[in-house]
């Protein structure tokens, strides 16, 4: 095999896919979910993102013999099937898992300042604390918040520190969702939240479903909530999507058409990642650095700092939740061509970079402000 004029097949979603893979042969970009079976007769290796279903069927009779998936999640991939026709395999983890962590405390502070409570007087609670929930964990201690942690595998495996789910339920002001999706074997997450346990949580609080969809059963988080309209709903990610029920979406104080990981320097690290597994399927040393591919997308992000700031006001010139609820909203107008253009605002993401490559300028901020400025992820000189 020649690792120069190789077939690749991507989604066309992917950035930076001819710096890191156009030295290894053709790419041909196609939109991710009508990628289908013919389209791999001649592909060496197939680069997807999580709207193509990569069953037996799609790679039945094709020669590829890599597959990349540049997401966190892997409930779109059959490893069975690949496993089975002997072919490599890599997703990207926690290659998005710092920006879903800014997506959540930014979205927090927003609620924090519209309600009036101070988040370091909440309780939250963390439900699948891998990777992304980690991440949550750590900026929200620096910040002195107190959390409750809910992962039932980690449990098993030793780990501690955790509670029922039913507890966090009980007891968590704010409940974040962050597992993968599961249908089958000991631990699933399928409609984990669900018509019996919703009414265990508190009045007046905030469940956000950063996660996947069918974490939540919608059906059920719509008639629960339209009795319980008191908890405020933030949700990035729909059963059904890109078909997102509109009488839910209108409950929702914050609804986003699953980009909460949709950093520049998320999506970057992704393709990079699965870039660096490729070389290990074929037994190259990777030669292209993470540092160069994002210094190449030549996006930087100067915050001038006047004094006047709280960390709120800094975290959203960094990431602002309600600009992408506001084109959510926007794309709900017609049912008809709604998810396409759900697809749309995902294709068509502004560049979002994370904390730590923002270059705070102007007025130095104390140390209180400094000190949570870095629990939140920036990097201060
Ligand atoms: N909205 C978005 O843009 C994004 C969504 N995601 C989703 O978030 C998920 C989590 O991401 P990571 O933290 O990076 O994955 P991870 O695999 O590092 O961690 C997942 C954690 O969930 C736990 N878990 C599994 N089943 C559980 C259950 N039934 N109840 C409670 N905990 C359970 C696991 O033990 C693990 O610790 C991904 O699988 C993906 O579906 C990830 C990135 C972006
Ligand atoms: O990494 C994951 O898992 C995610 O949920 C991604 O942010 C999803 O992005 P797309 O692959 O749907 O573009």
């Amino acid at each position: 095999m020649k690792l120069t004029n190789l077939n690749i097949v991507a989604d066309e979603n992917i950035p930076a896919l001819d710096r890191l893979f156009g030295h290894f042969g053709k790419i041909t970009r196609l939109p991710g979910r009508t990628i289908q079976n013919s389209d791999l007769q001649e592909a060496d290796l197939l680069l997807v993102r999580s709207v193509t279903q990569v069953s037996e069927q799609l790679i039945a009779t094709s020669p590829v013999h890599f597959v990349g998936t540049a997401t966190i999640g892997t409930d779109h991939i059959d490893k069975a099937a690949l496993k089975n026709r002997e072919i490599g395999f890599s997703s990207a983890p926690g290659c998005n898992a710092d920006a879903v962590a800014e997506y959540v405390v930014s979205n927090l502070l927003l609620i924090a300042s519209e309600k009036g409570f101070k988040l370091k007087d909440q309780t939250v609670g963390i439900v699948g604390v891998g990777n992304v929930g980690r991440r949550l964990q750590q900026r929200l201690e620096a910040l002195g918040i107190k959390l409750l942690l809910n992962d039932p595998p980690r449990e098993a495996a030793g780990d501690q520190g955790f509670v029922q789910l039913e507890s966090l339920l009980q007891q968590a002001d704010i409940i974040c969702l962050h597992t993968p999706l599961i249908k089958e074997g000991r631990y699933p997450s399928y409609h984990l939240l669900n018509a019996e346990n919703l009414p265990m949580v508190k009045p007046d609080s905030i469940v956000l479903n950063a996660g996947r969809g069918p974490v939540i059963d919608n059906v059920a988080l719509l008639d629960w909530h339209r009795k319980r309209p008191d908890v405020t709903l933030l949700l990035d990610v729909w059963e059904e999507e890109p078909k997102v029920d509109p009488q839910l979406a209108q409950q929702v104080r914050i609804g986003t058409p699953h980009i909460a990981g949709y950093s520049l320097d998320g999506k970057i690290r992704g393709t990079w990642m699965l870039y660096t597994a490729f070389c290990q399927h074929v037994g190259i040393q990777p030669e292209i650095e993470l540092a160069d591919c994002l210094a190449e997308a030549d996006s930087p992000l100067q915050i001038v700092l006047d004094g006047s700031e709280d960390l709120a006001t800094i975290v959203h010139r960094v990431y602002q939740p309600e600009a992408d609820h506001q084109r959510f909203i926007d794309s709900l107008i017609d049912t008809g061509s709604q998810p396409q253009r759900f697809d749309l605002l995902r294709k068509r993401y502004p560049v979002r970079r994370e904390c730590a490559a923002a270059k705070l300028q102007g007025v130095k901020p104390d140390k209180a402000l400094a000190d949570q400025l870095k629990a939140v992820g920036f990097i201060l000189e």
